[in-house]
């Protein structure tokens, strides 16, 4: 079974990931953008660069998530593991939704349709997306950013886009209110995954 978690940055992902290796010591427990390989690294150096193109950036967190893919999560998968990413496709559709809506170079109608179609031959769905419900102004001071202002409002598009996918996407998704002390966060965050094991067995 596939566990996302998304949210904004500062949400809480995650303190939430490093516990749920605790509570599930046989799961494979993995990040995007990965921090073990060059295609992350790539990432990493596209993030670093304020000049960065934004329709390059989005080639580099999918080419980063492909090989994640047939790296770590499909052999996880087939070997029957528990497998939690934290982030995974929606923080595409959600960030670079954002981005490319915001590049006067580029010309897309619909830019969150555009990043999810470029997914649709090659990824896989999750069976269930815990999404850390956070506003902006808290989550950019939780991640404790430089230019807070520029973030906040950044991060508010990047928001309406997660409720967007929310929307699409009912069953797939569980909000949790990460306003919530980080034991009542964690513990939503078990319900919810351990309703998801119940349907799933
Ligand atoms: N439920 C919570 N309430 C208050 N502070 C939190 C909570 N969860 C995490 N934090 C703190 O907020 C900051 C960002 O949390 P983190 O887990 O790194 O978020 P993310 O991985 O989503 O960026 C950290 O300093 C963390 O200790
Ligand atoms: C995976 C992914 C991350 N991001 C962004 C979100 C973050 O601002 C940044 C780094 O992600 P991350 O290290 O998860 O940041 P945080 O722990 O603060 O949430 O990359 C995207 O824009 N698109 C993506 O597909």
């Amino acid at each position: 079974m596939l566990v996302t978690l998304e949210g904004l940055d500062g949400s809480g992902k995650t303190t939430v990931r490093e516990a749920l290796r605790e509570r599930y010591p046989d799961a494979t427990v993995t990040r995007e953008p990965t921090d073990d390989s060059w295609y992350g690294e790539a990432v990493y150096r596209s993030i670093a660069d304020d000049d960065a193109d934004p329709l390059a950036e989005l080639f580099l967190y999918t080419a980063d998530h492909a090989a994640h893919l047939e790296r770590v999560i499909r052999p996880a998968l087939e070997a029957g593991d528990l497998v939690i990413s934290d982030r995974y496709s929606d923080s595409r559709f959600a960030y670079q939704g954002a981005t490319l809506a915001d590049a006067p170079a580029y010309d897309f109608a619909d830019p969150i349709e555009y990043v999810v179609d470029l997914h649709r031959p090659f990824s896989i769905e999750p069976d269930l997306t815990i999404y850390l419900d956070l506003d902006p102004e808290t989550a950019a001071e939780r991640a404790g950013t430089t230019n807070k202002f520029e973030r906040t409002a950044y991060l508010e598009t990047v928001r309406e886009n997660y409720e967007r996918l929310l929307e699409r996407d009912p069953e797939r998704f569980v909000r949790v209110d990460a306003t919530q002390s980080p034991d009542t966060v964690l513990e939503a965050v078990v319900d919810a995954l351990e309703d998801a094991r119940q349907s799933d067995r």
